[in-house]
């Protein structure tokens, strides 16, 4: 009952929005794609949702051909799209019988599956849907995709703009729905997201750089790392990105990472070339690589 995509590509015109893209996700996985925007994250799920159809290549949800059974798809998937799902002038318990309603069934018969999500926006029954918070949005959305009981969610960005508490709340939920049994595929540009997730794929430019658990994609990051800091950031920057010997230089925090194109780098020599560019308080530490660093890393 999980999701299989094979040589999946899709173009707009000239913009090449998904190039040859395969990988599978296994039943029962929380499955992160994650990748900025433009990736093709939203193609990919509109694909996989029965929306739109691939140029080439085939992929099946919960062993249905997305192109031949749409019909079995639309009623064993859920689907939360990045915007526009739920119905602003609404009350939230409308949107939710409205989507109870279209595919058969009634909010009282599948309660149980939704029901620690919803209890939190239940007191804001009667509420529109366009004037709740962004992580009520969420809630509400999310128990609309799910109210039917789907085998499979795809959720596309579900926690962009929603605050840091609701984020982390929201990703508490899904491992409960995980844990019932639900395939879940996910987007996100969070790359902190990702440690949450079972396996992901880094997605950039319509195609895929990497699949793997998010420890093995960090285990795997090729060079030591270091956490740069001195009185000047910018300067750093700069003086850094013209020292002959750097590999890769960006801002992370409250740091500058860096790597260094040698194999034999002692990090006292760097120390002596910033400071002879007249950098102050100049700290120089080898870090743990994180999913961010292997796709700069890739991406480069
Ligand atoms: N209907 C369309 N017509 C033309 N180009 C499109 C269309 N939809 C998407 N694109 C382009 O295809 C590429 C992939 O877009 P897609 O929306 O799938 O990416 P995404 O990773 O979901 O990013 P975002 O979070 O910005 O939606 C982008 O370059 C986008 O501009």
């Amino acid at each position: 009952m999980g999701i299989s995509i094979s040589n999946i590509s899709k173009s707009y015109k000239n913009v090449k929005a998904l190039q040859d893209i395969s990988f599978e996700v296994k039943p029962n996985e929380l499955f992160g794609l994650i990748g900025p925007d433009g990736a093709g994250k939203t193609t990919l799920f509109r694909i996989l949702t029965t929306l739109l159809f691939p140029d080439h290549g085939t992929a099946t949800v919960a062993g249905f051909d997305v192109v031949g059974d749409y019909k079995e798809i639309r009623k064993n998937v859920g689907y939360m799209p990045g915007r526009f799902s739920l119905y602003q002038d609404l009350t939230v318990e409308e949107n939710l019988n409205f989507f109870a309603t279209i595919f058969g069934t009634t909010i009282d018969e599948n309660y149980d599956l939704i029901k620690d999500i919803y209890v939190q926006i239940e007191p804001f029954k009667d509420r529109r849907a366009g004037k709740l918070s962004g992580g009520m949005k969420q809630k509400l959305a999310l128990s609309c995709a799910l109210i039917h009981k789907p085998k499979v969610l795809f959720l596309d960005e579900p926690t962009t703009g929603v605050d840091p508490v609701s984020r982390k709340e929201f990703w508490e939920m899904l491992k409960r729905l995980q844990q019932k049994g639900i395939t879940i595929l996910v987007s996100t540009p969070y790359m902190d997201e990702a440690a949450l997730c079972d396996r992901v794929a880094l997605i950039q430019d319509g195609r895929i750089l990497q699949i793997d658990t998010p420890k093995a994609i960090v285990k795997h990051y090729p060079k030591p790392i270091y956490n740069v800091r001195s009185d000047n950031m910018y300067q750093l920057i700069t003086n850094l990105k013209d020292y002959e010997f750097n590999h890769s230089v960006y801002p992370f925090g409250e740091f500058v990472h860096y790597t260094d194109s040698r194999t034999d780098f002692n990090p006292t020599e760097l120390q002596h070339y910033l400071e002879s560019k007249n950098l102050k308080n100049i700290e120089i530490h080898e870090t743990d690589a994180t999913i961010e660093d292997t796709f700069m890393e890739l991406a480069k």
